[in-house]
């Protein structure tokens, strides 16, 4: 569950990103955050897996409340949090294997959990066959099917995920998407900022959005709206 209560940002060059927001979104969700450029929505995301903090306001994610959460913290919360982004950020010098593996490696998984877990999640995505492979072998849709399979492979309650088809094509986008809805339909949170009117208005599913750093509408089977 994400919940946050009179949430204010503003950044320290003095802009006021987010300007009071109030949201509720329950396990099992899965939330499109729309809006304009500069709207707010990626200090929205960001926040709820602590790479930015509020100025005000009370944030809880799974039941943490982030403003009494210790840095120390901070890498366990991170655990519970999958995060994709537009660029995949994925680590060149390592295979796909690697990249997935490097997550439970850091939290001292045993070998062979991770060698489990990380072929089941590369199946998942139907990346298997290319696990030898590195990042710059493979299309933008393996790469970012890769940064997929590492954001699950911790069995995290939630996902966030900040534009994660801006540098796809159509097709493969609504590939990227409907692998999105299978691990939403296991029981995941998807939170999910985008420009993707199509996808957005064919989806139907709860929709956030997101004007001068506050919600302005929030429906059940949202449509995309007249943004950009
Ligand atoms: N690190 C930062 N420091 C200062 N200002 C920032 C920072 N990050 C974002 N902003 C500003 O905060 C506002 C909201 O930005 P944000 O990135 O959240 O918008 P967005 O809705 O995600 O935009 P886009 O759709 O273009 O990605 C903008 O005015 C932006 O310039």
């Amino acid at each position: 569950m994400i919940e946050m209560s009179e949430v204010y940002k503003t950044y320290p060059n003095g802009v006021l990103a987010i300007n009071g927001i109030d949201i509720m979104i329950n396990q099992g969700e899965f939330v499109y955050v729309v809006g304009p450029s500069g709207a707010g929505k990626s200090t929205f995301i960001k926040m709820m897996y602590r790479e930015e903090k509020p100025s005000s306001g009370k944030i809880v994610i799974n039941g943490v409340d982030l403003s009494q959460l210790k840095e120390s913290k901070v890498p366990m919360l991170r655990r519970s949090i999958g995060v994709v982004f537009q660029d995949f950020k994925l680590l060149p010098k390592l295979t796909v294997f690697e990249n997935v593996a490097f997550a439970l490696e850091v939290i001292g998984e045993n070998p062979k959990t991770i060698k489990k877990r990380v072929l089941d999640v590369l199946d998942l995505v139907q990346l298997k066959h290319k696990a030898r492979f590195f990042p710059d072998e493979l299309s933008g849709g393996e790469q970012q099917r890769v940064s997929i399979a590492r954001s699950i492979v911790n069995n995290p309650a939630v996902m966030i995920a900040d534009e994660p088809t801006g540098n796809l094509d159509p097709d493969t986008s609504w590939e990227i998407m409907h692998l999105f809805e299978e691990i939403n339909n296991r029981g995941t949170t998807i939170v999910m900022a985008t420009h993707n009117k199509e996808i957005v208005n064919t989806m139907k599913k709860r929709v956030i959005a997101v004007e001068d750093g506050k919600i302005v509408r929030d429906e059940a089977r949202g449509e995309y709206g007249i943004y950009d």
